[in-house]
């Protein structure tokens, strides 16, 4: 058989419904639609090819990002898109530019932060792209420790301006993206002082570059930071550094929703929680966990694909070899991945109904839910994204050899993908806000105040510590009820033992210091439970589609049997399952392995990516991996030639060297 055949075949075998699987994948209808049409409409314009991404030079990559920043531009106004298809232009175009900031950071921090007024002079310009903004934040010396930041901003009672200044060399702003080479202005984020007096950091707005020429403004220093990890990848980013000599701006470019300063430079506070200056990032963590799944989806739908076609080892009587695929060690790698792609989709969707949820209620200043809003984007984004990024090298492994080829496209993928561990917070602190949270409602157990939302559960902690788990046979784990108890104990009991652990130090904070470790895995236990259990009432919807429910009911059940296998000492040791029911679990989750089997090459095609979008060889839809290679390598620029540039200078005299040592 061809290997061009393999897939059509795997298609064959789909137990449900493709086309009603990529709705559900989708969102709904109206975002299936929306998304195969741009997809289809990036993937025929030649502007936005990036097959050759990986050998352009710096310089070059920088100038076709901006090539293609000012092409999807042109295309959103030609066709007139609405907000939601130019977002979904963005993601197909697959390469990160300047434009991710402006729509992504500047603009929701101005309509965040800024007050009606505010919003209203700038928010048009911002709109129509005639000021392009980023999001100055972080400095050399500081970034998870946002109060640490030292850039101050003084108030001029003589002039009504503020003087934004770096007053050392670790106050330099570092990595803002887009401020490098393209932002005329930033939200920077800077010390208020008036009269000597320090009130904390405060966003501001302010103009970089002339609107004219582009050069930088007067007491301006403005550059990219260098070199990123990998080629291709983040490097079509202008991450920058600036530094500030007294740059004087007017008062009212203070974002002053939160707080203000009048004409006389009195400070006031409004009723608005201080940690809405904080509110970008909550806004943009939400979106990370989206992206998160749309990463791994497209490493997993590679990695799928590939191990269909790829054949080693096991050929009876001259027939064919096994599809690696078939292998149990490749699928107990691969098929918790896929599973993980769909249960990141599903928290993703109501990720964002939380937070459209808790805007809506700020707008209404109710802001009861902003606490659990900021958990849950701030731990979410941490667990989904690393687990991504680690999914990613899995599913490069997973390609064997071939994998590694820039072809494969899963090199630039991790490349691209794994400071999403790091920007919009460190993984680790995040799990530490997470933990904050988690250590504050269990003290408050027992207080009256009931938990709510995510962590309704510890209110039925005394049963959570004390419950039996009730499997007794394999597929006793099928039941989604005995799935979530088992998780929720876990996270129950380890919030409850870290809390007990704390209470044994004198002064809390050292306690929590020493004991940083657990508690960022009680924390991570939580997020999981929220996976888990979200996955759950994704599925207790109306499904429409043959099998589509079933397809899921298996994928969801594989993400927390997996967990489960994966965290088995944390499971055991805190007693919410007994050492038979782990191990009955890992018999449940190799059945489970068989049953998607024959489904898993229509589940990635439920993606519904271009191939132009994969970007990858080994993950091409009609599966013809080799031809493709084969052709490919002779595109390199090292074959452009049979004989290399420097035979004549560094080969041919090594060679040649044993007629000279004859000769002597
Ligand atoms: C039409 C469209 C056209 C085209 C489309 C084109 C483009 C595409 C559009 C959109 C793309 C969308 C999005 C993509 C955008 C960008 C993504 C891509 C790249 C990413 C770029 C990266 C940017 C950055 O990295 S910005 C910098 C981020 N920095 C951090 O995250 C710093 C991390 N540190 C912190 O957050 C904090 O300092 C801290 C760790 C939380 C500690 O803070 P602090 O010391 O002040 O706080 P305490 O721990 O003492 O806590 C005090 C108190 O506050 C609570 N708290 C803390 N944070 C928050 C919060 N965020 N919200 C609410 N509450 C918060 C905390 O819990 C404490 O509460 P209690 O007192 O009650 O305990
Ligand atoms: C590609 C990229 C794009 C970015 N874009 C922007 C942007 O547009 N705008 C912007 O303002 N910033 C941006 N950033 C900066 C980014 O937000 C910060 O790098 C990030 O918040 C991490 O902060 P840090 O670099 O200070 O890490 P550090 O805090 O120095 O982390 C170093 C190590 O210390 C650990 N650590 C730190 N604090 C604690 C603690 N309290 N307890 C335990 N461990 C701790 C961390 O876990 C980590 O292992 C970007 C960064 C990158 C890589």
């Amino acid at each position: 058989m061809e290997a061009v055949d393999y897939l059509a075949e795997e298609r064959r075998k789909a137990e449900f419904d493709v086309e009603e699987m990529k709705i559900v994948w989708a969102g709904s209808r109206h975002a299936y639609e929306i998304s195969d049409r741009v997809s289809r409409l990036v993937a025929s314009d030649p502007v936005f090819r990036k097959d050759n991404r990986t050998m352009l030079s710096r310089k070059d990559l920088f100038k076709d990002t901006l090539r293609k920043a000012a092409h999807a531009w042109k295309r959103i106004i030609e066709l007139r898109l609405s907000e939601e298809e130019a977002k979904t232009l963005r993601f197909y175009v697959d390469q990160p530019a300047y434009t991710d900031l402006h729509w992504g950071m500047f603009i929701p921090a101005i309509k965040g932060q800024g007050t009606e007024e505010q919003q209203q002079k700038w928010l048009p310009m911002a709109y129509k792209m005639q000021i392009i903004g980023c999001y100055a934040q972080t400095e050399l010396g500081h970034g998870s420790n946002v109060q640490g930041l030292e850039t101050t901003a003084k108030f001029d009672p003589q002039t009504d301006e503020f003087v934004i200044h770096s007053p050392t060399l670790t106050s330099s702003k570092w990595w803002p993206g887009g401020l490098g080479k393209v932002s005329t202005h930033a939200v920077v984020y800077a010390r208020l002082i008036i009269d000597g007096q320090d009130h904390g950091v405060h966003g501001f707005i302010v103009q970089l570059r002339s609107l004219d020429d582009h050069s930088p403004l007067p007491g301006i220093t403005v550059g990219d930071v260098g070199m990123k990890f990998g080629s291709g990848a983040y490097n079509s980013m202008d991450n920058g550094v600036l530094r500030f000599d007294h740059v004087r701006i007017p008062r009212n470019q203070m974002l002053m929703r939160v707080s203000q300063v009048t004409r006389e430079g009195k400070y006031m506070q409004s009723d608005v929680p201080r940690q809405l200056v904080y509110g970008t990032m909550v806004y943009v963590r939400q979106t990370i966990v989206s992206d998160a799944s749309r990463a791994l989806s497209r490493a997993v739908c590679i990695a799928t694909r590939y191990s269909a076609v790829r054949r080693q080892f096991g050929s009876q009587n001259g027939g064919p070899e096994t599809q690696v695929i078939n292998y149990k060690t490749q699928q107990s790698r691969l098929f918790p991945l896929l599973a993980s792609a769909y249960a990141f989709k599903f928290v993703g969707e109501w990720l964002k109904w939380l937070y459209a949820d808790v805007t809506q209620r700020l707008e209404a200043n109710d802001f009861s839910t902003l606490p659990e809003a900021h958990a849950c984007t701030a731990g979410l984004k941490s667990v989904t994204t690393s687990a991504t990024a680690d999914a990613i090298e899995e599913c490069r492994k997973l390609c064997g050899g071939h994998g590694y080829l820039s072809s494969s496209g899963l090199p630039e993928l991790f490349a691209v993908y794994i400071p999403a561990c790091t920007y919009e917070g460190d993984n680790i602190v995040l799990l530490l806000q997470v933990a904050r949270f988690l250590m504050k409602t269990v003290s408050q157990l027992g207080s009256g105040k009931n938990p709510v939302g995510t962590t309704a559960y510890m209110g039925r902690v005394e049963h959570l510590t004390q419950c039996n788990c009730e499997v007794q046979r394999a597929e006793d784990w099928l039941k989604p009820s005995v799935i979530l108890e088992a998780f929720e104990a876990r996270a129950a009991r380890m919030s409850v033992a870290c809390a007990k652990s704390l209470s044994k130090f004198s002064n809390p904070e050292e306690g929590f210091a020493e004991l940083s470790a657990d508690l960022v895995e009680a924390a991570v236990a939580h997020c999981q439970l929220i996976i888990v259990s979200k996955f759950i009432e994704k599925l207790q919807q109306d499904i429409p589609g043959k099998g589509v429910k079933r397809q899921l009911e298996t994928l969801c059940n594989i993400y927390a049997l997996y967990l489960l296998h994966k965290h088995l000492g944390d499971f055991i040791s805190t007693g919410s399952i007994s050492p038979k029911q782990g191990a009955l679990a890992n018999e449940q989750l190799r059945l489970l392995y068989s049953q998607v089997r024959p489904s898993v090459i229509a589940l990635v095609d439920a993606f519904n990516y271009t191939d132009h979008y994969l970007g990858s060889i080994l993950g091409c839809y009609d599966g013809n991996v080799y031809q493709k290679l084969y052709d490919e390598a002779w595109k390199d620029p090292l074959n452009e030639t049979v004989v290399p540039d420097g035979y004549h200078e560094y080969i041919r005299p090594i060679l040649k060297q044993h007629i000279r040592n004859a000769r002597l």
